[in-house]
Parts: structure tokens; C-alpha cells; sequence
């Protein structure tokens, strides 16, 4: 047997097709619509259910109730009630599903019935003809089949709900009255509206004739609370017109309605806005009801939300047994009712939003709300985040809109954009106020995780003992500038590097081997000579680090200086022994004595005042005490250190010191701390890679191979590595690369986040108020990365003012050029080349961009330029000085200049334009300036204390005899 539609069926049965439906879902069906196919199997089924019924209009039923149809609209109200008020416990029932209504009576008596009832209210008014009843009756069945058009129509033609509506016909209700609803109550003698309350409505339904709009009284109580913003709840509303409202009562034709609502109103439905709007599909209320009735979703079942299928009202609540198991055909009901039966669309729009924005809305009532922002928290769960994330980093990881964040961020009163790098501590807070454990995970970390990946490890793990050699102490320089530090390790090595240096300063790091000779045994010491001004501090405390023993360099005439005792204290934090050089002591103001006791104080004690530390006096210049120098080195290393290294292993070291040489690229000192560093092998360093070309050591010859504790330079790098960046030789280019760029890339952000002055939103307030902050962007180039690392940190140090601030935009080794041009021209930088000058076109584009180039050889004299340069960015500071006073005599009117003040000046002088105040009992009434001066009758250009002088100030004219001119002027004040 073909498939049959259901509408086909609901017309060869003489049912309405929503009283198919509705059977359908009772038989625990799912069809979804009138236009649905049903299979043969289920239309047997139906029909026998419709047989056992009797309901079943056995076929022209219907057309004998043609006349009744008024009646029809109980019977259905009735029938469709059934179903759903069964849930109910309607009165409905009684017709339908006696059994049924039984039962429900608890749940929603009086709903059923009225709220079929109302149904057929709203269609009334189409309904042309009919008075009333007729349309009572059609409205209850077409209610159900929601389009409002049709329904008017159909009312004729269908008789109404034939099975439903036939037993309720029957008992009469329906038929005296139009009302269906009313005819269902009264049948409600079934008990199903077990809620008495509404008996009273049973009765009224007679007199309504329109009463289809039964649910007046009432407004669906249990209706919902959804019911307004939906669709449906403007039906909801219509019927509900108690009384019936005049609107839709001028709309029927029926009129009667006014009826109804009486009679409806008597309360039917107590609880439930649905009870007579059995038919009227509630989305809104499908949900409640659903729920409310306990099986929540399995409404479903019932047959998704047919309007006619009872679902909503109805089967909400009682959900007896046949709508209301299933989640009372309520679930989503929706889509028959609303759309078609209310033509709202809102059904439709309903479903769709409750999808997404459920969801939504649950995180929403989940999330806490920061300063109005709604963010959800976390559980206290550990997030590990780089040193330098930033918020979208953070939000990545749990999963929030960033752009919350940084509203959290801003009402926890830092201005943070979601891609800028934040820093520890503005990360910790975050993570704190949304309850995360923030795990920063360290550079070193980092690193070793980053290594890890590529199955690599940087360190102390050499190998067994067997595969240990000896290997040269490696020694750092240290002392308080102009001490001897250059000078000394030039005679060290005879050679003089120190005629070479610019301005007498050490600019970058060297390193070099010295060979002597110990217990008649050959010993060789590299040497690492560390720049001496404060600016390199950084460096040197990578020098300690990366070295064996320091020789701290002390003048003897000189003594321990302030940079001696930091040398000490990097030293000492690096664990690193000591071996104290006494300088100069041939200088006649030499006391090396003195130099003792004052370092023994910082915990160096001398080896002859019984303490473990060797003390030599020497004299750079002449030579002397050099050998015993190098032994005490010697001496030092094997009493307190064993230094071994493995050669055979891939070479891993530091880099002392890197730049980039126009013949022959990025060249890097590196000092090979383990293994052996030969031409060829790929290695990386900081954020450079690339494949050793040469290697050429301290007296710059060009050898094959570097062993432990040697350095050497390094050719063929891609880029310039900073000083201090370990480097490691790795297994091939492709690793090099892919561990550089990563380093890189964190740098990068590190760089940004310890680069990012943030301010938090008092300072910007405050700095608002002062006027305009200041910031002076600088882009620096020298000649090697340890260089501008040092300038910078440096220059960073500055500190002239709040208002003004410096910010490096750029930073790089070797010359300008015209990239760094355009970018300064660009940003309004100011370029610092250290050592390096303009290459190619850059100084023309320079000169053409006016942009500020400025070329330094000496880091302190570019410090001490720059902080000039901020000192000049400052605002002038004013300050007020008094000019003179004069007192009001006299008050002259003049139509063209307005009030004049004829006055004595009692002191100093009054001059024209100058600003002035007037005082009056000592108040100040009024900030202007003098406008036209006289003397007698002449214009003037001032009058001096002693004199009269008839004067304006500017438009103000209430001046009085006795008042007090104050005159002044805005004085710029220099700064400190
Ligand atoms: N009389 C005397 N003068 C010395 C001796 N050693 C160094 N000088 C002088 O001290 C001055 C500074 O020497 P440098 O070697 O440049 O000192 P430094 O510690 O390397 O200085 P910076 O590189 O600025 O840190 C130079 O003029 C040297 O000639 C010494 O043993 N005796």
C-alpha cells in the first residue's frame, strides 16, 4: 500500500487532520506534519484505534456535524484537550480518553477545557459568517491547523475534530453553546478537571458563543513565561482577552465573545494557561510544560510539536500518558504551532536560537561577572604560559574571547591590547582573578623543553670519567674602570689591544690564550677580557658565568671601587674563585696593603692573613708580578676546581661576543665549553644557525678544529648572535634552522614584553593631566651585538623625568641602513650608530627624511647626549612673578571701552597686556589682563608705583572702588 499523507487520511476519515495527528502521536507516532506520509502499517493501526474510539468520524461523521460544527469545536476541544488535557486532566478528556481524563484531573484541570476553548476564540473573528457557535466549533479544529487563513475557511468544510469532537458533542455542551470549550468543561464530569475550580467555567461555556476564546479569564497561568516573547504569546494573548477583549471582539463577527471571557474567565484554568488552548501550540510552553510534566524531552515522542497534536498546552503538565509521557508532545512543538497556526515565525526563530544560545547563556550564567565583563573561570587548573604570552595566548589556552581579557585586564586597571606580550606579574594577576594556576615558564626552561624536542641537551653530561680530559682554566677580567684591566691582560699576551679602543674604554669582549709555565709543566689559561664601564654590566655578569676563576683587577692607588665590589659580587654569585691582581703598585701611591683590607672586609681574605685567597701585586705597565699571576691562576684552578671536558663529544660553548664584518658576515667569538667545534658542523647559537665555514683562533689563524676551553671565532652563521647565547653543535642545517627560528620567535616576544612600558591607568591619568607625555624612540646599530646590548641597557637606565621616556624601536649589529632610515623617517626615531656609520644611500635619504643620525665611538658620551636630548623633550616649567599692584580709585563709565579703573599704583609697575587679577577683600574675583593703559591722556605702554594710570581689564567691567589690581607674568623656571 502506498504511503498516504496525512492530510489524505484526515480527509477520507472526515477528521481534521490535526485530530489525526494528534491521534497519531497518542498511538506514539512521530509524524511531523499534515503533509507527512504515513506508512500502510500505521494507517491500519490508526485506523483501528480511530474504530476502537469511535471517534473516528467514520468517514462523513463529519458532515453530519456540518450543523453541529459549533459542537464540533467542544468535541474537538474536547478531543484535542483529550490528548493533552489527559496531561491535564482537562475536561477534555472526558470525550477523548475518559480514562485518560481521569487520571490527569491533577495536573491541569481547568486547562483543558478552556484552553481548547480559547483556540477557537481567535479564529473566530475570520470566521465570517458564523456567528459564534459555528465558528466555536470550526475554530477549535482549524486552531490546530494553524494558518490562520485557512482556518477561516475551513471551518465550513471541516467539521470539526470529528473523533474528538464527536464524544464531546455528545454530551451536548458543545452543541447548546458555541463554545466549545464550554462544552468540553461540562464534561468534565469526568472527573478529568478534578481541580474544580473551574466548575464555574463548565457552566459558562454556553453563554459563549464566541466563546472559543475561552481562555480569557485566564490568562495561561502556567502558560509560561515564554509565552510573550514568542510567537506565541501574543496568541496566547488574543484569546485570552478576557472578558473577551473588544479588540478581537470587534473583530468577530461573533461578537459574542464578551462572553465567553466570563464564562472562561470564571477560571478555568487555574494553573494553566494552557487548558482550553489545548489546541493552541505553545512553543514557549512546550518546554516547561514538558518538563513540568517529567519526562522533559522525551516529549518528543509525542509527536514533535504538532500544533494540532495537543502538544503544547495540553501535554504539558499533566502529561498523562499519552502526550504527557512522551514529554508531552510539547518538546518542540514549535514548528507546526507557531509557525503556521500564529504565522509569527517566531516558533522557528525560537528553535533555532536555542541551540547556540543555550549554550551561550549557560556559560554566561556560569561565568562570573569582572567589572561587567563576563569571563569563565577556571578551577584552580595549572596553565603553563611563556614568559612574554600575550592575552590571546592566554585566552587560546582556556578558551575565552581575548577581547574579554583585556577587558579584565582594564578594569583591573592595565591597558593591554590582546596581542602584546604581557609580563609575570600582570599574568599572574589575570590568572588569579579568574582562578588559574599561571606557570611562567622560564627562558631556561624553555630552552631546555625547546632542545628536548629535538632530542638534544645542552650541558654538564659528558660521558663517563674515561672521556673527561683536562682542560685550560678559563678566566675573566673584572675590575672597576681605568684599574688595568686591558692593560694588564696586553701584557699578559704582549700584544696591545688597548691602543686600539676608542676613548680608553674597553668596547667589546675579547678572548685569548695564554701560555705559561707551572711546576715545569706547560699550562695554558684563556682569557676573556670583559669591558670595564658600568654599562657592560650585563656582560660581565655572562663572563662570570661562563669562566672558571676571576682575576678582579684593583688598583693599589686606587683601591676597592664600586665596580670592584660588583665584580666581586657577580664573581661570588657565579661561585666562581678569585684570584685578586693588585695594580700599579708601581705607582708611588701605591698600598697594596690597603687594597687587602678592604677586600678582606667583602670576604676575600689574603692567603698570608690566613685566608684561602691569593692576592698578586703586579704593575701592567711594567711588567712585573706576571708570572706569579698566572701561577696563582694555575694554583687556584687545581686547588679548588677540577677542570675536565670531553673533546669527543659535538661541541657546546658560549658566545663571547659576536658582530658583523663587512668582508666576511656575522662573525661570533665563541668559547667551546665541552666537546670539539669543527669546520663543517652545523650548529646554532641564540637565534643564529648555520654551518661552520672557518674557525679562526686568538692570533687569527685559521685552524680546523676548537677544543674545550678555547675560543675561537666562528664564520658562516646566518645572523648575529647575541653575546652570551650558548651555541651547540647539532645534527644537520635543518635542526639548526628550526631551533633558531624558534628562538627567535621568543625572543622576540620576550623582547616585546620586557620592552613594553605599560602604564596603568593612573599614570596615564595623571600623565594626561600634565599634558602630553613625551616618548623619544631611538633605533640603534654598533659594530657588535654586545655593544648595543650594552647601549641600550644604558640608555634604558635613564631616567629624567615621568613625562618623558625613551623607547628602542630597533636594534641591530653593523652599518645604518637605509631600512633603518626609512623607519626611523617613519617613526620619528633618532638613529645611534655605535662604531658603524651610514652605508650606501642612507645618509642622503637621511639628510632627505631629516632624520637625526648621531655616531658615538664612546657609550658614555652617547648617554650622556641622550639624556640631554630628554632633559630638552621636557615641557618648560613656568612660574609666576609678580609684576605690580594697584589700587581702584576711581570708576569711570565709557560706552566705547566699557568700565575704567582710574588707580594708584602702589607698587611695582602696570603694563599693558600683562596679565592681571582683581582682588576684592583679598578674593580673587576675576583672572584677566590688562587692556588699555593711560596716563593722564596719553596711551601707555606701563606705569610705575607712585603714578596714577586710568586702565580695562579686557570685557570685565564690574570693577569697584577699592579693589586691588594685581599684575604678573609667566616666568620659565629652568630645570636641575
Ligand atoms: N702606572 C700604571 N699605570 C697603569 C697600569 N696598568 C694600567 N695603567 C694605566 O691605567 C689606565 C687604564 O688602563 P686600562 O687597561 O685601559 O684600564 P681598564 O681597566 O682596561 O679600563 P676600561 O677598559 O676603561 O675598563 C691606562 O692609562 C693605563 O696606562 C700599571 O700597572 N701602572
Amino acid at each position: 500500500m502506498a504511503k498516504v499523507r496525512v492530510y489524505e487520511l484526515a480527509k477520507e476519515l472526515g477528521l481534521e487532520s490535526k485530530q489525526v495527528l494528534a491521534t497519531l502521536k497518542d498511538m506514539g507516532e512521530f509524524v511531523r506534519s499534515a503533509s507527512s506520509t504515513i506508512e500502510a502499517p500505521v494507517v491500519r493501526r490508526l485506523r483501528d484505534r480511530l474504530d476502537s474510539d469511535g471517534s473516528a468520524s467514520d468517514g462523513k461523521k463529519a458532515e453530519d456535524k456540518s450543523a453541529a460544527k459549533k459542537a464540533a469545536p467542544k468535541p474537538k476541544a474536547g478531543s484535542a484537550p483529550t490528548k493533552r488535557a489527559s496531561s491535564a486532566g482537562g475536561s477534555a478528556p472526558a470525550s477523548a480518553k475518559p480514562s485518560d481524563a481521569a487520571p490527569k484531573p491533577g495536573p491541569k484541570p481547568g486547562v483543558a477545557p478552556g484552553t481548547r476553548a480559547p483556540r477557537p476564540g481567535p479564529r473566530v473573528p475570520r470566521v465570517p459568517g458564523t456567528p459564534g457557535t459555528p465558528r466555536s466549533a470550526s475554530q477549535p479544529v482549524t486552531r490546530t491547523t494553524p494558518k490562520p487563513g485557512p482556518a477561516v475557511p475551513k471551518p465550513g468544510p471541516k467539521p470539526p475534530a470529528a473523533p474528538m469532537s464527536e464524544k464531546p458533542a455528545e454530551k451536548k455542551p458543545a452543541e447548546n453553546t458555541p463554545k466549545p470549550s464550554a462544552a468540553p468543561k461540562p464534561t468534565p464530569p469526568t472527573g478529568a478537571r478534578p481541580t474544580a475550580p473551574k466548575p464555574g467555567p463548565a457552566p459558562k461555556p454556553a453563554p459563549r458563543p464566541g466563546g472559543p476564546r475561552p481562555r480569557p479569564g485566564t490568562p495561561r497561568p502556567g502558560n509560561n513565561p515564554f509565552a510573550p516573547s514568542q510567537g506565541m504569546g501574543t496568541q496566547n494573548r488574543r484569546p485570552r482577552p478576557e472578558g473577551g477583549r473588544p479588540e478581537r471582539g470587534g473583530d468577530r463577527p461573533g461578537g459574542p465573545r464578551p462572553q465567553a471571557p466570563a464564562a472562561r474567565g470564571g477560571g478555568p484554568r487555574p494553573g494553566g494557561g494552557s487548558p482550553s488552548g489545548i489546541p493552541r501550540p505553545n512553543p514557549a510552553m512546550m518546554p516547561k510544560q514538558s518538563a513540568v510534566g517529567g519526562p522533559a524531552r522525551g516529549g518528543r515522542g509525542g509527536g514533535r510539536g504538532r500544533p494540532g497534536g495537543g502538544r503544547g498546552p495540553g501535554g504539558g503538565p499533566g502529561g498523562p500518558p499519552p502526550f504527557g509521557p512522551p514529554g508531552g508532545g510539547g518538546g518542540r512543538g514549535r514548528r507546526g504551532g507557531t509557525q503556521g497556526a500564529f504565522g509569527r515565525g517566531g516558533g522557528p526563530r525560537r528553535g533555532r536560537k536555542s541551540k547556540r544560545q543555550k549554550r551561550q547563556e549557560f556559560d554566561q550564567m556560569e561565568a562570573p561577572s569582572i567589572g561587567g565583563v563576563r569571563v569563565r573561570k577556571g578551577d584552580g587548573q595549572t596553565v603553563r604560559m611563556r614568559r612574554g604570552a600575550s592575552l590571546a595566548d592566554f585566552a587560546e589556552k582556556i578558551g575565552v574571547d581575548p577581547a574579554s581579557l583585556v577587558q579584565v585586564l582594564f578594569h583591573l586597571g592595565e591597558m593591554v591590547t590582546a596581542n602584546q606580550s604581557i609580563n609575570d606579574e600582570t599574568l599572574q594577576l589575570l590568572g588569579a582573578e579568574l582562578n588559574y594556576d599561571i606557570q611562567v615558564v622560564s627562558p631556561e626552561d624553555e630552552e631546555r623543553e625547546l632542545l628536548e624536542r629535538f632530542d638534544l641537551e645542552f650541558g654538564e653530561n659528558e660521558g663517563d670519567e674515561d672521556d673527561l680530559m683536562p682542560r685550560p682554566a678559563v678566566v675573566t677580567v673584572m675590575g672597576h674602570v681605568d684599574h688595568g684591566k686591558t692593560r694588564l691582560l696586553d701584557a699578559l699576551r704582549h700584544s696591545n689591544v688597548q691602543a686600539k679602543e676608542a676613548g680608553g674604554i674597553t668596547q667589546t669582549i675579547g678572548a685569548y690564550q695564554v701560555e705559561t709555565e707551572v711546576d715545569d709543566e706547560d699550562r695554558t689559561i684563556t682569557f676573556i677580557d670583559t669591558p670595564g664601564h658600568e654599562a657592560f654590566t650585563a656582560m660581565r655578569a655572562r663572563g662570570a658565568k661562563s669562566t672558571d676563576i676571576a682575576v678582579l683587577v684593583v688598583a693599589a692607588d686606587d683601591g676597592a671601587m664600586p665596580q670592584t665590589i660588583e665584580a666581586l659580587n657577580h664573581a661570588t654569585a657565579a661561585d666562581v674563585p678569585v684570584v685578586v691582581a693588585v695594580n700599579k703598585v708601581d705607582k708611588p701611591t701605591a698600598d697594596p696593603a690597603k687594597v687587602r683590607g678592604q677586600l678582606t672586609e667583602y670576604g676575600l681574605v689574603p692567603e698570608e692573613y690566613g685566608g684561602d685567597t691569593m692576592f698578586v701585586d703586579v704593575s701592567a705597565t711594567k711588567g712585573e708580578g706576571l708570572d706569579e699571576l698566572l701561577e696563582a691562576i694555575v694554583l687556584t684552578a687545581d686547588a679548588a676546581l677540577e677542570l675536565q671536558a670531553n673533546p669527543e663529544m659535538d661541541a657546546q660553548g658560549v658566545a663571547i661576543e659576536a658582530h658583523l664584518d663587512k668582508g666576511r658576515g656575522p662573525v661570533a667569538t665563541v668559547l667551546v665549553q665541552r666537546g670539539t667545534l669543527h669546520v663543517g658542523d652545523s650548529i646554532v647559537a641564540g637565534p643564529a644557525h648555520g654551518r661552520v665555514r672557518a674557525l679562526i683562533n686568538d692570533v687569527g689563524e685559521s685552524v680546523e678544529a676548537a677544543e674545550p676551553s678555547m675560543p675561537v671565532q666562528v664564520l658562516g652563521l646566518t645572523s648575529v648572535p647575541g653575546a652570551g647565547d650558548a651555541f651547540m653543535v647539532v645534527p644537520d642545517d635543518r635542526t639548526a634552522r628550526q631551533i633558531a627560528d624558534q628562538r627567535e620567535a621568543r625572543k622576540r616576544a620576550a623582547a616585546q614584553a620586557a620592552g613594553a612600558r605599560r602604564k596603568t591607568l593612573d599614570q596615564l591619568f595623571e600623565q594626561l593631566e600634565k599634558g602630553e607625555t613625551e616618548e623619544l624612540l631611538l633605533i640603534l646599530k654598533g659594530d657588535g651585538a654586545g655593544s648595543v646590548e650594552a647601549l641600550e641597557e644604558a640608555l634604558m637606565k635613564i631616567e629624567v623625568s615621568e613625562e618623558v621616556s625613551l623607547r628602542v624601536i630597533d636594534r641591530g649589529v653593523g652599518a645604518i641602513t637605509e631600512t633603518n632610515v626609512s623607519l626611523a623617517a617613519a617613526s620619528g626615531a633618532v638613529i645611534l650608530g655605535f662604531n658603524v656609520r651610514a652605508q650606501g644611500k642612507a645618509t642622503e635619504m637621511a639628510d632627505r627624511e631629516n632624520v637625526d643620525i648621531r655616531y658615538y665611538s664612546v657609550i658614555y658620551r652617547a648617554i650622556e647626549e641622550i639624556e640631554a636630548a630628554l632633559k630638552g623633550m621636557l615641557k618648560p616649567i613656568y612660574e609666576e612673578k609678580q609684576l605690580g599692584q594697584a589700587e581702584v580709585r576711581e570708576i569711570f563709565k565709557s560706552s566705547k571701552v566699557g568700565t575704567i579703573a582710574g588707580c594708584m599704583v602702589t607698587s611695582g609697575i602696570m603694563r599693558r597686556n600683562a596679565k592681571a587679577r582683581l582682588l576684592r577683600d583679598g578674593v580673587v574675583v576675576t583672572e584677566t589682563e590688562i587692556g588699555s593703559l593711560r596716563r593722564e591722556k596719553d596711551d601707555v605702554t606701563e606705569v610705575r608705583d607712585g603714578f596714577e594710570c586710568g586702565l580695562t581689564l579686557g570685557s570685565f567691567n564690574d570693577i569697584k572702588h577699592g579693589d586691588i589690581i594685581e599684575t604678573y607674568e609667566m616666568v620659565e623656571k629652568p630645570r636641575d
